[in-house]
């Protein structure tokens, strides 16, 4: 891919998971990036597009994240890593004025408002989106509108058994949004009592929220409504990463013309 002034100097941390090897193809296949570093722990050294089976790359896997982005003059950080790198990544990113879009979840909000703090200093923008996939938004913005009117709500999230965190970035997000759009509520019996711990699900603001873990699923999210005499369920399905792929690209292109830290891909779509 030729170099130009008007690409994006793009580096991928977890460029060797799951998403990172399709945010990679995706990067080296859209002439507005640059890919201009790799980060991962494993197969360091290698080029990372014979690694993941696509064209050379030119770009070697390296393991120091801060070294990475020196070297290569990285404009923007996508990262798909763990929910226990990321952090450390993102104030990386941010000490060398690398602006960060992230896919990872888990991430607190006490470090959500730290990193708006320090990007608006440093006068760079940031993304942060628990789902990069248009439907995912979606289903969460109209959970949002829904819940005005049948405020009795639980979610379950479905995900492969390789994810690390629960409940899921997404399902976390959805609470949050609805919770703007109700006030917080006791949900079922009163004297409801567990009989075995955990049954119920976890709380956010009176919410429950299920997550489930099987091979076989990438990303699913049910958000079941209940009102008197009916039922409402508004249900999104990833069948493929790629779905998260135009949300990625479209993050990357729009984190150079912004300030501060956008949370959630829907308040760049807006
Ligand atoms: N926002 C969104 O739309 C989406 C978000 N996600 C989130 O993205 C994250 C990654 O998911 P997924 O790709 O499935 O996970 P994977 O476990 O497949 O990938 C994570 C990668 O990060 C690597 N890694 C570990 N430590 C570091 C480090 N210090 N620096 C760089 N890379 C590191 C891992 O290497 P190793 O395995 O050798 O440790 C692995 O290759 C999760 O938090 C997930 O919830 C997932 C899908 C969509
Ligand atoms: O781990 C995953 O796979 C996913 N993680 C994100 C989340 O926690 O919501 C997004 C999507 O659900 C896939």
């Amino acid at each position: 891919m030729a170099n130009s002034d008007r690409q994006i100097r793009v580096a991928v941390a977890g460029a060797l998971g799951k998403m990172g090897r399709e945010v990679v193809k995706t990067v080296m296949a859209d002439p507005a990036f640059q890919l201009v570093a790799a980060i991962d722990p494993s197969s360091v050294g290698q080029d990372i597009g014979s690694l993941i089976g696509t064209e050379e790359a030119g770009v070697f896997v390296a393991n120091s994240l801060a070294e990475a982005l020196l070297q290569s003059s990285a404009e923007v950080l996508i990262d798909f890593t763990t929910p226990n790198v990321v952090t450390q990544n993102v104030y990386i990113a941010l000490e060398y004025g690398v602006r960060p879009v992230v896919g990872t979840t888990g991430i607190k909000q006490e470090d959500l408002q730290a990193w708006d703090r320090i990007l608006k200093e440093k006068q760079i923008g940031g993304v942060v989106a628990p789902n990069f996939a248009i439907g995912a938004i979606l289903m969460m913005k109209f959970s949002a509108m829904a819940a005005k009117y049948m405020p009795h709500v639980e979610i379950i999230e479905l995900h492969h058994d390789q994810k690390l965190d629960a409940p899921s970035g997404t399902a976390v997000k959805t609470a949050e949004m609805i919770a703007k759009e109700r006030a917080r509520m006791q949900q079922g019996h009163p004297a409801e009592e567990e009989k075995l711990q955990g049954a119920r699900g976890a709380d956010f603001e009176g919410m429950k929220i299920h997550s489930v873990r099987l091979p076989g699923y990438v990303a699913h999210q049910e958000v079941l409504f209940g009102g008197v005499g009916q039922t409402l369920v508004i249900r999104h399905d990833s069948i493929s990463r790629e779905s998260f792929m135009p949300g990625v690209a479209l993050a990357a292109k729009k984190v150079t013309g912004i300030t501060g830290l956008v949370y959630g891909l829907e308040n760049l779509i807006d």
